[in-house]
């Protein structure tokens, strides 16, 4: 192990958790815990596992963030950073980075890496790419030399809030485009839907206190268009399976509920997180979502309003 190897402790080893083992295993310490989601029996006490670490990089869903946060806080080093990638609001609809802003605060170094990285591809060798979203321009600079010589790339951004909003919104407008693909809508209408994704997501990231150029990095833009194109992609799939009638296939693999999207849409409308209704193409993916027999006349309508012709004075 080389001199300057970090002690990481990685929280969940699902697919994401795997490819930061692997990408991060042969130049520093990597320790894993996760939990049977079935017992609740963890591999070693989690207060346990993070003793001594110096990076703990959550991999897991967003849901068990605020309970993980709190039992960390105290048996943290000071100086210790946590990282998450999780794309989805909790039940209580808050992103990660205000969970992590309630117990870890001001002082401590916390982020985020968003962007397209499929743990597949990482798995695989390939690259990825991904912001380094912090409050404290240090967490940025410890991600970068931590995934040094690694395929994953980082740019640093300190818009953290704005950020987690870009790359949890974008899950709501990939089972859209997805749709579109499955009824063979073309390959214009694609690159329509994600540019007006994309200025949509900007005001609602700015609406939510971010920058609205947020969207246009790795973390929405390049997030979105990976995700909304990509083969492997669940939440694409989910919405072509949608706007086909495919329910049996999607009841059988669970899309639906391992959908982060189709969950973010029912946490920002059961929690009123902003005001849905004037953001159009999300308010279109509600109606798809809630039936998605109306994808169809949805889209004429919406192209009808985006496209009105101008009227005199
Ligand atoms: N898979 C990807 O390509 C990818 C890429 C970027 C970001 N992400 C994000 O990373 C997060 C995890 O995705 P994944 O694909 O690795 O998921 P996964 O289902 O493959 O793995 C999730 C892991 O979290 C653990 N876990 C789940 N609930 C838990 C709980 N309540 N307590 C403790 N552990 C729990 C599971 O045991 C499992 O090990 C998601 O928010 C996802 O959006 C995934």
């Amino acid at each position: 192990m080389p001199d300057n190897a970090t002690r990481v402790l990685i929280l969940g080893h699902g697919a994401m958790g795997r490819a930061f083992e692997t990408l991060l295993s042969a130049r520093h310490d990597v320790a894993v815990w996760d939990r049977d989601l079935v017992t609740g029996v963890e591999t070693q006490p989690l207060e346990a596992a993070a003793r001594g670490r110096e990076v703990v990089m959550f991999a897991l869903p967003s849901n068990p963030h605020d309970e993980l946060a709190a039992r960390l806080a105290p048996c943290l080093a000071t100086n210790a950073l946590c990282v998450s990638i999780a794309k989805g609001l909790d039940a209580r609809g808050r992103t990660p980075a205000q969970v992590f802003a309630q117990h870890f605060g001001p002082r401590r170094d916390w982020a985020f890496l968003y962007g397209p990285m499929l743990a597949r591809e990482l798995q695989a060798g390939r690259p990825g790419f991904a912001m380094a979203a912090s409050l404290r321009p240090s967490a940025g600079a410890r991600l970068q030399a931590l995934f040094a010589g690694t395929a994953l790339h980082l740019d640093c951004l300190d818009d953290v809030h704005g950020a987690a909003w870009a790359a949890i919104l974008k899950n709501v407008y990939v089972p859209l485009i997805g749709a579109a693909d499955g009824l063979a809508l073309g390959d214009n209408l694609r690159g329509f839907l994600v540019a007006e994704a994309t200025r949509e997501l900007a005001g609602i990231v700015e609406a939510m206190g971010g920058r609205a150029d947020t969207a246009y990095t790795l973390a929405g833009l390049g997030d979105l268009v990976t995700t909304a194109t990509s083969a492997s992609s669940h939440h694409r799939r989910l919405g072509a399976d949608l706007a086909t009638g495919d329910a049996t296939q999607l009841a059988a693999s669970g899309a639906n509920i391992r959908s982060e999207g189709v969950h973010t849409v029912a946490m920002v409308r059961a929690h009123a997180l902003f005001a849905w209704e004037r953001f159009a193409l999300f308010a279109l993916v509600c109606d798809f979502l809630d039936d998605p027999a109306r994808l169809q006349a949805g889209l004429d309508a919406y192209l009808a309003r985006r496209f009105a012709a101008p009227t005199g004075r």
